[in-house]
């Protein structure tokens, strides 16, 4: 299996690094614009190798996209993060430009190939990698959920003092401030987690999660890259071991949570053909409520790259 991440920032490295020292593909390889850092990068962690006893090769490459030929699997990290003070949308012109030149590329060179878009705007990136790789919606994704339920289950893991391992979560909607926590599908250990914690602190950290990113951004001037590239990886992972994992992934809705020709996250099952199936949760009026308002947000964002793209 080899399986290329294209940004050898700090999201794509650490992809790259936990894709290696998990021996997810025999072959990662890492991609940048920038002379040297993609080739450096993946030389470190070809050193590595000896010290965390693994077997995978990496390989670096700085713009030469014959390298990644027949991959299976490709990540797509290019692009500006946001500083402080920045929505993910206003990111929306540069990268844009940045994910579509980096799809033609992939394309080209790994046609079977399944595409997991990690840049900003998350929604509104993959829907320029399904414009530009003409690729059916179940190979064409997007990164956010598993971040953003991460986030949350490590907020709640804290507030309650038990394992993050045990506390499983459902998040939808796109990937910004009106994403779409579900209390209702949260659980501890197979309790459901509204036993375990007052509202108003499970508010609370509802609230925090969806400002999650923003919190690392004003924290560090730049954004977060250990979770989101542990995320991307385990995206990868699924698809490559043809686990069937159930995630939140952002995919283009038709017709499901009746919704159409849309970008959001929801619940799916990730295989080797990519989204293997769209999982439709039976949502209350309080939940398709916000699912819609997170919809109408990317819509509109998703309007302004249609504009962009036919300038
Ligand atoms: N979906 C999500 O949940 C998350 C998304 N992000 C997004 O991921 C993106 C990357 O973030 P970081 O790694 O922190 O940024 P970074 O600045 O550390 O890395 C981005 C890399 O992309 C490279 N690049 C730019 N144009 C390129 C091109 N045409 N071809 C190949 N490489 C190119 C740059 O040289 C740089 O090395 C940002 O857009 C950020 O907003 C970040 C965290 C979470
Ligand atoms: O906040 C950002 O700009 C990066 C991101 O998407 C996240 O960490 O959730």
């Amino acid at each position: 299996m080899k399986i290329t991440v294209v940004g050898a920032g700090n999201v794509g490295a650490t992809c790259a690094d936990v894709l290696a020292y998990r021996e997810i593909a025999n072959e990662v390889v890492l991609v940048d614009i920038k002379e040297g850092v993609a080739e450096g990068k993946a030389l470190d962690i070809w050193q590595k190798a000896p010290i965390n006893l693994y077997d995978t090769r990496t390989v670096g490459s700085t713009n030469d996209y014959s390298k990644t030929a027949g991959s299976d699997v490709v990540v797509i990290t290019s692009g500006l993060p946001r500083k402080p003070g920045m929505t993910r949308d206003d990111l929306i012109e540069t990268n844009a430009g940045i994910v579509k030149s980096v799809t033609d590329n992939v394309v080209k060179h790994s046609p079977e190939a399944i595409i997991i878009v990690v840049s900003n705007p998350l929604d509104v990136m993959t829907y320029q990698a399904h414009l530009s790789s003409k690729l059916p919606r179940t190979k064409v994704m997007g990164m956010a959920g598993i971040l953003d339920t991460a986030r949350y289950r490590a907020f709640l893991a804290e507030a309650l003092n038990v394992s993050p391992k045990d506390i499983q979560a459902v998040l939808m909607g796109g990937h910004g401030d009106t994403m779409v926590p579900l209390p209702r599908y949260t659980t501890v250990g197979g309790i459901p987690v509204t036993e375990l914690i007052e509202k108003d602190k499970l508010d609370a950290i509802i609230e925090r999660t969806k400002t999650g990113g923003g919190e690392l951004v004003k924290l560090m001037g730049t954004s977060a890259w250990y979770a989101p590239g542990s995320a991307a990886a385990q995206m990868a992972e699924a698809i490559v071991k043809d686990q069937r994992r159930v995630f939140p992934v952002c995919v283009k809705l038709e017709g499901e949570y009746g919704i159409d020709n849309c970008y959001l996250g929801v619940p799916v099952i990730l295989g080797k053909n990519g989204i293997e199936k769209i999982i439709e949760l039976d949502l209350n009026d309080e939940e398709k409520a916000l699912l819609n308002t997170s919809r109408d947000h990317v819509k509109e964002v998703m309007d302004v790259l249609d504009k962009l793209n036919s300038k």
